[in-house]
């Protein structure tokens, strides 16, 4: 077992990838093995999270996760902890692990009660062993009418888990969320983020719902423990985090020059004067990142007709659209580029042979069939392609709602991957970065902090300067990904997250 690490990459799972992985570890394993290992799994860690816990309290459902918490409780019992059991099922109904790991615990006199003791304070510990993967697919949002709703019993469970002011342990998942889409099923979103802190024990693999959409508040810190079935897990179903270097230039030779690092062109900031909205800042933001990111020169075509004022930062270049050498460089496109970059997609799209496509420059992608014909081409050409949308942008890109895209974060950046033949960032807690052919990644880095305005712009102008560095498309965007959160992460909690700042703070 161990803690996970967000400083190296991890395999992730499926649902039905772990399922297969269940059953061939369990095909040669005396029966109830793996449920006798998640249960001293999950106590060895209840153990060391809490030691000093006066009372353990586990809350059981009626399937094998609940099963697991018996196992649980019987382990907790016999080290001679003070703990008690609410279980949700009955022993004729209960799969057959859980009732075998439910008589071992009665047989043992494991303490079994209808709820949480009255008194459990903040040294005290809860297991949440009432839901796991089981959840019913048909609960989730999408899925058609709920073949379940949340018993009376179950609701009382988890908000007793919910607002207790013991640390919460989850066994393999927290209960009501979809390990797949890190979304809650209908009925199980919680009203508030809890305050007691929470961890949880993945069992077998790690799934990819812990850590993106709601998974990373419902899960705290997260865990793993294989129950020593690694080896036969099958081919992983997204990636963790990315090995790729923090600082894109590391140790150049000293034979190198300014040139050597890759020529950036912000071309977006819609000037005050098109539409009563100035947005040049944007193009700043994205410039200054690029510089900041290791790009040897930074050019700034700002979408403003008629301005001359001199750039905010001596090092970046001003120049006019029409003045950009397409073919030599790495063009970032769209940072508050408003109406006015429509005008500027077709020769960018068309020439640039490195290409971020950022904020208005999908907008324009989306309500536009030619320009989108024009995107989808580039990969024929081989030229490369990096689109960086949030929630909403990737709805409009994708003709549909954003909740749908929430629903199913990593399908909805594979499906933009797919229809667009290019590298895609579908922005917001848990990133995922998905190209043609490669394995997507979350990344688990960053936080609510980076919640303000241009923040997104400095990621876009990241990305640009890492693919002008030579990076592959996925390998700039999914460690421009991973660099920027670490930023945030690293962000000192007295000083204000801005996105001038950030992008100054970037290595
Ligand atoms: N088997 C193994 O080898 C191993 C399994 N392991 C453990 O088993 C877990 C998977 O167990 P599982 O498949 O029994 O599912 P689980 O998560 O307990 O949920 C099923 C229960 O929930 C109910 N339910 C479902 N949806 C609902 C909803 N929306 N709202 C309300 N109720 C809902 C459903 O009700 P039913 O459909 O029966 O009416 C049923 O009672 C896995 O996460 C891991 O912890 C580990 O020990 C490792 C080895
Ligand atoms: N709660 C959060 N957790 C992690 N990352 C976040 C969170 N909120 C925003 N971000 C990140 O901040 C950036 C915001 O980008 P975007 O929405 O395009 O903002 P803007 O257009 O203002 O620059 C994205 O990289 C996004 O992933
Ligand atoms: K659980």
């Amino acid at each position: 077992m161990h803690a996970i690490s967000l400083e190296r990459k991890h395999a992730l799972h499926s649902v039905a990838a772990t399922r297969t992985l269940e059953a061939a570890a369990a095909a040669g394993l005396p029966a109830h093995t793996l449920m006798r290992r998640a249960g001293a799994a999950t106590a060895r860690l209840a153990l060391a999270l809490a030691p000093h816990a006066r009372h353990v309290w586990i809350a059981c459902g009626r399937g094998n996760n609940g099963g697991d918490g018996l196992e649980a409780a019987l382990c907790l019992h016999l080290a001679g902890r003070a703990v008690s059991v609410t279980w949700l099922g009955e022993p004729d109904a209960a799969p057959a692990d859980a009732r075998a790991a439910w008589q071992r615990a009665s047989e043992a006199g494991v303490v079994f009660a209808p709820g949480p003791p009255t008194d459990l304070g903040p040294g005290d510990l809860c297991i949440d062993a009432l839901l796991g993967i089981g959840l019913s697919a048909s609960a989730l949002p999408g899925g058609g009418p709920p073949r379940h709703a949340p018993s009376g019993a179950l609701q009382e469970l988890l908000q007793a888990l919910r607002t207790s002011q013991a640390m919460v342990l989850a066994v393999d998942v927290p209960s009501g969320l979809d390990a797949d889409t890190g979304q809650y099923a209908d009925g199980f979103a919680p009203d508030s983020i809890p305050m007691a802190p929470r961890h949880t024990l993945s069992l077998l693999t790690l799934k990819p719902g812990l850590f993106t959409a709601q998974g990373r508040d419902a899960c705290g810190s997260v865990w793993l423990d294989d129950l020593g079935c690694g080896a036969l897990a099958p081919r992983a179903t997204a990636q963790l985090g990315t090995e790729h270097p923090v600082n894109a230039r590391p140790q150049a030779p000293h034979a190198s020059h300014k040139g050597s690092f890759g020529d950036v062109a912000v071309v977006g900031g819609e000037g005050l004067a098109a539409r009563g909205m100035g947005m040049t800042g944007a193009a700043w933001l994205a410039a200054r990142a690029a510089l900041h990111g290791g790009a040897g020169r930074v050019m700034v075509a700002l979408l403003d007709e008629g301005a001359t004022t001199a750039p905010p930062w001596p090092e970046l270049m001003l120049r006019r659209v029409d003045a950009l050498d397409w073919p030599q460089l790495t063009a970032v496109c769209g940072c508050g580029g408003g109406e006015a970059v429509r005008a500027v997609l077709p020769a960018a799209l068309a020439r640039a042979p490195r290409l971020v496509l950022d904020a208005d420059g999908l907008n324009a992608v989306a309500g536009d069939g030619a320009l989108a014909r024009a995107l989808r081409a580039r990969a024929d050409a081989g030229l490369a392609s990096i689109l960086t949308p949030h929630p909403l942008e990737a709805a409009r890109l994708l003709q549909c709602t954003t909740a749908q895209v929430q629903a199913n974060r990593l399908a909805a950046a594979q499906a933009l991957a797919g229809r667009y033949a290019c590298t895609v960032v579908l922005k917001g807690s848990g990133s995922v970065t998905a190209s043609p052919g490669e394995l997507p990644v979350i990344n688990a880095r960053g936080n609510a902090r980076l919640a303000t305005a241009g923040t997104g712009d400095v990621l876009a102008g990241l990305i640009g300067a890492r693919l002008a560095q030579g990076l592959t498309p996925h390998q700039a965007a999914s460690s421009a990904v991973q660099a920027h959160g670490a930023a945030a992460d690293h962000w000192p909690a007295h000083q204000a997250l801005t996105a001038s700042a950030l992008a100054a703070a970037l290595q």
